[in-house]
Parts: C-alpha cells; sequence; structure tokens
C-alpha cells in the first residue's frame, strides 16, 4: 500500500498564496485532481515531485519527506503538461537516454524498456522518431519515461490535452490499469477524463481543498461528477446530487 500524507501545505508566489493549508491524505489508486486553471494543481504536483520546494507544512510518500530529493526521485514519475522531449531521437533511444540519466543500471534499464514497449503498445514504433509519433502516441511514450524507475507513485499533469477522443479513451483505461497497483494522480480540468477511473477525488478551488476522500462519496454516479463538481466551484453546491 503506498500512501501521501500532507499536512498544512503552504506556497506563495511573490507573497501570493497559491496553496493554502492543503491537508489531505491518498492511497493506491486512481486520484482525480481537479481544478480551474489556476487553482494551483502543477504547483502542488511539482512540489510532491520534488520540482518545487513547499514554503511550509509537509509531505510524506511511503513516510519520506519530499525534502529527501533522491529518495523521493526513485519512487516516483512524472509526465509534466506539454511532455516534449528529444524529438528527433528514436523512441527506444530516447527512453534508454532518459533511464540512464535517472542513473538505472543498463541492465536493468534494457529489461524495463523492454516490458513497457510491450505494456504500452509501442514495440512497433520503437524505431521511430519523437517528431513522427502521433499525439496519443506521444503520450504513451511521456507515460513509458515516466514508468522507467516503476515508481509507487505517478503523476500525470493534464495528459489528454490534444488527444482524439479515441486516444484519449485509450489513455483513461491504461491509467485505470496502472491505477491497480500504484498510486496515480491524475490532473485535469476536464472531468470526463476521470469521472469513470478515479477512485479518490481531490478538487482544488484557488488554492484551497474544496473537496478531499472517494469518488464515490462526492458522487454516486460518475455521470453526474461533472454537474455536482461545476455546482461546487461556482458555489451552488445542492446535495441532491
Ligand atoms: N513560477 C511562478 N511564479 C509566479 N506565479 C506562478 C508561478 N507558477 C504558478 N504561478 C501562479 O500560481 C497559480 C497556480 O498555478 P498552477 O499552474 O499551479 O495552476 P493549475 O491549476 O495547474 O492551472 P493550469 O491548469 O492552468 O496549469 C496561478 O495563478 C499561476 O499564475
Amino acid at each position: 500500500m503506498t500512501e501521501i500524507q500532507v499536512t498544512n501545505l503552504n506556497k506563495s508566489f511573490k507573497q501570493q498564496p497559491v496553496l493554502k493549508h492543503l491537508n489531505f491524505e491518498i492511497s493506491t489508486g486512481v486520484v482525480g485532481l481537479l481544478g480551474r486553471n489556476g487553482a494551483g494543481k502543477t504547483t502542488l504536483m511539482k512540489i510532491m515531485a520534488t520540482l518545487l520546494k513547499k514554503d511550509a507544512g509537509e509531505v510524506l510518500i511511503n513516510h519520506i519527506s519530499v525534502t529527501e530529493v533522491r529518495k523521493i526521485r526513485t519512487i516516483i514519475g512524472y509526465l509534466p503538461q506539454n511532455f516534449q522531449f528529444y524529438r528527433n531521437m528514436r523512441v527506444e533511444d530516447a527512453l534508454n537516454y532518459l533511464g540512464l540519466l535517472s542513473e538505472i543500471k543498463q541492465s536493468l534499464l534494457t529489461d524495463r524498456i523492454e516490458g513497457l514497449l510491450t505494456r504500452l503498445n509501442l514495440t512497433r514504433y520503437r524505431k521511430y522518431k519523437i517528431k513522427e509519433l502521433s499525439g496519443g502516441l506521444k503520450q504513451r511514450v511521456g507515460i513509458a519515461q515516466a514508468l522507467l524507475n516503476d515508481p509507487q507513485v505517478l503523476i500525470v499533469d493534464e495528459p489528454t490535452v490534444g488527444l482524439d477522443p479515441e486516444e484519449r479513451d485509450n489513455f483513461r483505461q491504461l491509467i485505470g490499469e496502472l491505477g491497480r497497483k500504484r498510486i496515480v494522480i491524475f490532473s485535469t480540468h476536464i472531468v470526463e477524463d476521470i469521472a469513470h477511473i478515479s477512485d479518490q477525488l481531490l478538487i482544488l478551488e484557488k488554492g484551497s481543498l474544496v473537496f478531499k476522500g472517494q469518488t464515490s462519496d462526492f458522487v454516486k454516479d460518475p455521470d453526474k461528477l461533472e454537474a455536482k463538481y461545476l455546482a461546487l466551484i461556482r458555489g451552488d453546491y445542492d446535495e441532491d446530487f
């Protein structure tokens, strides 16, 4: 069981609070992180991924503080928003290069890459250059690079932007599968992305958490998630959902 515990987390940019006293706990499964543009989702995820320092509070991943950067990086995988990389490299070479940058030993890395290419249905594209891939395939390579260290926590930031409906659907299914044995934090402002795959839900609004808990406690019927979410952030919260 993987766990993340966040206690009284605060972050400001130029004295402007962006994350305000966040407290939550999440565990193995898909966690939908919902919030409007500017709500603070990327800031929260970057702090968890050790790419940004918190101002105050604590973030523990399996009881290890995010201040222990090297340790945390061995248990976290991150797919940033608008992931762009090595456009002229072939898929397998790009993955190998990124794995070596993460200090994974070559013998282990070769096996991992083979496993990921198979698992993500990328084997036939292994010799393609990144720039030759469709948006959906690029995102799959993005997920592959985030899984190179077999992380217990996978963080994906608005990963379905620019994908066509079929690619979106495939991507959601993949995330659902990956969430069976790890925490997958899926940030989006598109409710449909996570309505049917998230076990847990965090809703950020202007830097504050306005819901945290099981998705099924937020709505019984996943098809109503969007309506209830909109009602909540617009302030006309209705108990009848
Ligand atoms: N490096 C920075 N310097 C100053 N302000 C920043 C910085 N990074 C983010 N912000 C501000 O912090 C707020 C939260 O941004 P953040 O990117 O975390 O939101 P978000 O929910 O991920 O939004 P989006 O969906 O647009 O990415 C925004 O008002 C943003 O302008």
